[in-house]
């Protein structure tokens, strides 16, 4: 690709001071961003003249094939505890691997696209191949666009999700609107099923799956945060609380700056798709 006055390539040494993974650096008129290429994982976005929107954790390691805390990763081809064999590792296999940047345009409104591509040939953790785009737009706002394809010869399963850690003041002081009414799956009392009334608060460790979930939230900040999605039907709602977090290597006494709120389709809501079919979704957060 020829050289683009907006995109630098760098390294997690020279921007972290912590040597391992490759980075590219999109400054424009409308945005920052870093993007590892390991997973496609957008690690910091700030629109010009905006709060950052992204968290990452003051201690996150960047080590190859090992997952990076914060940014926004793309969990796949499962999401959380792979349910038929838990000594795989949480969240599927596409967040720790390297990724391919295919193409970058810019848009007549200043607006970046990069779309990366990624293709599983099958392996010991996940048997099936698979393949997956993923078009990342930066602009005034951080847009993904998902495609993935089931380049296997039979139906498989999938469950995914875009695990979008925000960067907050003091996660007690945040809610997240637009989830009211929805049930959900509660990961801290073995997966009850309950039914959120009002906003959701994060006032110690909570681990939620929202199945058919609207496809717009906010989250309540002295910045507001707004999350749209199309073709996501799962949201989780995750903070660790202090004392998850003191046991959590990559995150600690820092649990009190993010929270997430992630999108995708996961546990009722996961993807089936026939020998050779795709699907699509998209996402687009903004501060
Ligand atoms: O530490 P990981 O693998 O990045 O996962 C972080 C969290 O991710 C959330 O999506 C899960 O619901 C939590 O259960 C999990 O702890």
């Amino acid at each position: 690709m020829a050289a683009l006055d907006y995109l630098t390539r760098t390294d997690s040494g020279a921007l972290y001071g912590k040597p391992g993974l490759d980075l590219l650096v999109v400054e424009t008129g409308l945005c920052r961003a870093v993007i590892a290429l390991q997973g496609a994982q957008v690690l910091e976005f700030t629109a010009r003249g905006r709060a950052p929107l992204l968290w990452l954790s003051p201690s996150a390691s960047f080590t190859p094939e090992a997952a990076v805390r914060g940014g926004v990763p793309l969990c796949l081809p499962w999401f959380g505890e792979n349910r038929s064999d838990p000594s795989k590792p949480k969240h599927g296999l596409v967040r720790a691997r390297l990724w391919t940047l295919e193409g970058s345009e810019e848009q007549a409104d200043g607006e970046v696209r990069l779309t990366f591509s990624f293709e599983h040939g099958g392996d010991a953790l996940f048997a099936d191949s698979f393949a997956c785009s993923l078009t990342i737009g930066l602009g005034k706002s951080l847009t993904f666009a998902l495609e993935l394809t089931n380049t296997a010869e039979r139906a498989v399963e999938y469950s995914w999700a875009l695990h979008s850690y925000f960067a907050v003041a003091d996660v007690k002081d945040v809610q997240v609107e637009g989830l009211s009414g929805v049930e959900y799956l509660d990961k801290t009392r073995d997966f009850a099923r309950d039914q959120l009334e009002g906003n959701q608060a994060f006032t110690g460790e909570v681990d939620r799956v929202f199945e058919q979930a609207p496809a717009e939230q906010t989250i309540i900040t002295p910045n507001p945060i707004k999350a749209r999605s199309e073709n996501c039907h799962t949201v989780i709602t995750w903070n660790p609380g202090a004392e998850l977090a003191a046991t959590t290597g990559d995150i600690g006494a820092d649990y009190t700056g993010f929270v997430c709120v992630e999108h995708g389709n996961a546990f009722a809501d996961s993807w089936r798709l026939d020998a050779g079919e795709s699907a699509r979704a998209r996402l687009e957060l903004s501060r």
